[in-house]
């Protein structure tokens, strides 16, 4: 799993190009570093040698010796930990674009929290010059540190066995507790009317005591495995002097040796005892790479475009069936003369496990310049063919032909032709508020916050100011440039107003103000097709009439789903979905439709 997330960014051509430079540049790096230790380990046993000898002039000529070595091995050691932590940084940043990519590339969120490691190289450098100098001392050194790491390793492998598990539910655990935090957060006033703090503080606790429950286990678990890499740490100190200190007192080695054995054998020890030392992190790094596992192995799965939506139909026929959505790009602004923008030809739409129809064979289509009405009771699949179109379901059968793309809705996914990025636009009923300014609500999602040529090929450059008031006072919301921002957001700039105020819209406005401010996008992008959701169910009579004549007047084809018998005065046809017969578990009732004029 580790080698699935983190190979790809040696292999990017550019990053990748870079990233290896950097890891030689570690490994140059950890070589001098490795020199510099074995400099002092030498240096150390003279230093002691000319202090057991009483030798003043030669211990003044270490001292400096020793100070030259510090002056060398200390830009050696910051470099070293310095550009492996940038390259670590690096490859975190890769992994986690490429992750959060492959994620809305797929509508589904997540957030990302990666480690990356390179630790091994410098430990098999180190082992190698150590080891050697180790065994010429005194062999039986060498063979009591290996029984000493092996014993250790195997020690808090076992202690510290349950601790994966235990971290993997931390970070779960804590995700959970978070993303209860973040609900109430959104849904404050909903809360707020139905009274329901206590409930919710109810289900919060609940998830704040698993956190609490899960930590308390991970802090027995540590505790155990600290009373052993204590007793570890401590055991080291004196083990390598006990095991020479015979050979000292007769008299075979010199006093510096001892000490330099010391250093030799605590050198390797580090190497060794990796495991001991780091098993804590290893175990929430592995966690980590678990949970990440399973996140890009969703992604993936997502990604096939057989496999692609998860929506294939499971009701036990051999090969799953699937709505095919083909989208042929137009050249010019209009679709070619005759051609519908939208065709469906016997479309049959199903729940996504596939046991439900909701429509059954619908041929419809939307010629350029059209409205149609999609009305039928609440539950009948008003707007799950909406997802159909969109392509978000595909459960069933038939043909959905699109002539103008989607494109902007999709991360990652090719303009149109024209480049005007986008020539459909779903509005749902309750619109989505972005983060940010009134400016970059209006902008969204034509032309997305921070984004580059790079990001968006757009043949039309976003709207100046001016074009923005003027949609925003056709949409009746210039009252919204008097609001000045409720808190200047980084604390030093001064409150903006304007097209520059921000606020937490989604809280501010109310829904009728947000379905107009979507009436505005609609006019600013001038999308070829829209296709709207209840858009204007918050709205009056008055306001409703007004903006559909606006994007009428906009030169706008439109495809609406609303219960209200006014909205059939502003489209040309209506199509009429329901279900018949009893409504009866037992009994399946069978999807019916019926498309006529408007009257
Ligand atoms: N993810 C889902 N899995 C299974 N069934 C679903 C799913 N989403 C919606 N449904 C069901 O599909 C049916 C059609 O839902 P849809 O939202 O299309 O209805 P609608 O006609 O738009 O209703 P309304 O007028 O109330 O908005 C409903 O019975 C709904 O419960």
């Amino acid at each position: 799993m580790l080698v699935q997330l983190g190979v790809p960014y040696w292999q990017d051509p550019e990053e990748g190009k870079k990233a290896r430079w950097a890891l030689a540049g570690v490994i140059a790096l950890t070589l001098g570093q490795t020199g510099v230790s074995v400099l002092f380990n030498f240096l150390g046993r003279d230093f002691f040698n000319a202090l057991s000898q009483k030798d003043a002039e030669r211990f003044t000529q270490m001292l400096f010796k020793w100070l030259g070595g510090i002056a060398l091995g200390v830009p050696v050691f910051v470099y070293r930990d310095y550009l492996q932590s940038r390259l670590s940084l690096e490859w975190r940043d890769y992994m986690t674009r490429k992750l959060t990519e492959d994620y809305f590339r797929n509508t589904t969120f997540y957030q990302i929290q990666s480690g990356a490691m390179i630790d091994n190289p410098d430990q098999r450098v180190d082992l190698i010059s150590f080891s050697g100098i180790l065994y010429s001392i005194y062999p039986p050194l060498f063979l009591a540190l290996l029984v000493y790491s092996i014993g250790g390793t195997g020690t808090s492998l076992f202690l510290g066995r349950k601790l994966v598990g235990l971290n993997f539910q931390q970070e779960a655990q804590e995700a959970n507790f978070r993303f209860g935090l973040v609900r109430v957060r959104e849904n404050a006033e909903s809360i707020a009317f139905y009274n329901g703090e206590a409930s919710e503080a109810k289900l919060l606790f609940q998830r704040l005591s698993a956190v609490v429950v899960n930590y308390g286990q991970l802090l027995v678990t540590s505790r155990n495995l600290s009373f052993f890499t204590s007793f570890y740490r401590f055991l080291i100190q004196v083990l390598p002097a006990a095991v020479v200190a015979p050979l000292y007192f007769r008299g075979e080695i010199e006093f510096g040796v001892i000490n330099q054995s010391s250093s030799a054998f605590n050198h390797i020890l580090t190497d060794v005892s990796l495991v001991v030392y780091q098993i804590e992190a290893l175990a929430g790094f592995s966690a980590i790479i678990d949970r990440l596992g399973e996140f890009s192995e969703v992604v993936e799965t997502f990604a096939s475009p057989d496999q692609g939506s998860a929506d294939a139909s499971g009701n036990g026929s051999s090969a799953p069936q699937r709505i095919e959505l083909i989208d042929v790009p137009t050249a010019t602004q209009h679709s070619p003369a005759g051609q519908p923008l939208l065709r469906l030809e016997g479309v049959t739409l199903r729940i996504p496990d596939g046991s439900r129809t909701l429509v059954d064979s619908l041929d419809v289509e939307v010629a350029p310049g059209e409205s149609l009405l999609v009305v039928g009771p609440s539950g009948a699949g008003k707007t799950s063919l909406l997802r159909a179109i969109a392509g978000l379901w595909s459960s069933g059968s038939g043909k959905i032909t699109r002539h103008a793309l989607a494109s902007h809705q999709r991360y990652g996914k090719a303009v149109s032709a024209d480049g005007s990025g986008g020539d459909i636009l779903f509005v749902p009923q309750r619109p989505y508020m972005v983060l940010g300014t009134l400016r970059e609500q209006l902008l969204y999602p034509t032309w997305p916050t921070g984004a580059n040529s790079k990001d968006v090929a757009h043949a039309r450059r976003p709207p100046g100011d001016d074009e923005l008031r003027e949609v925003l006072a056709q949409v009746r919301l210039s009252p919204l440039l008097q609001r000045s921002s409720q808190a200047p957001s980084n604390g030093n700039s001064a409150a903006a107003a304007g097209l520059d105020c921000q606020a937490d819209w989604a809280a501010m406005l109310s829904l009728g103000e947000q379905q107009r401010l979507a009436f505005g996008r609609i006019l600013l992008s001038k999308p070829k097709l829209v296709l709207m959701d209840e858009a204007t169910s918050a709205l009056d009579i008055d306001n409703e009439e007004h903006l559909y004549k606006s994007i009428a007047e906009a030169g706008v084809t439109f495809v609406s789903i609303g219960h209200r018998p006014s909205l059939a005065s502003f489209h040309q046809k209506v199509l009429r979905i329901n279900v018949s017969g009893s409504q009866d578990a037992n009994d399946s009732p069978k999807p019916v439709w019926e498309l006529a004029n408007a009257a």
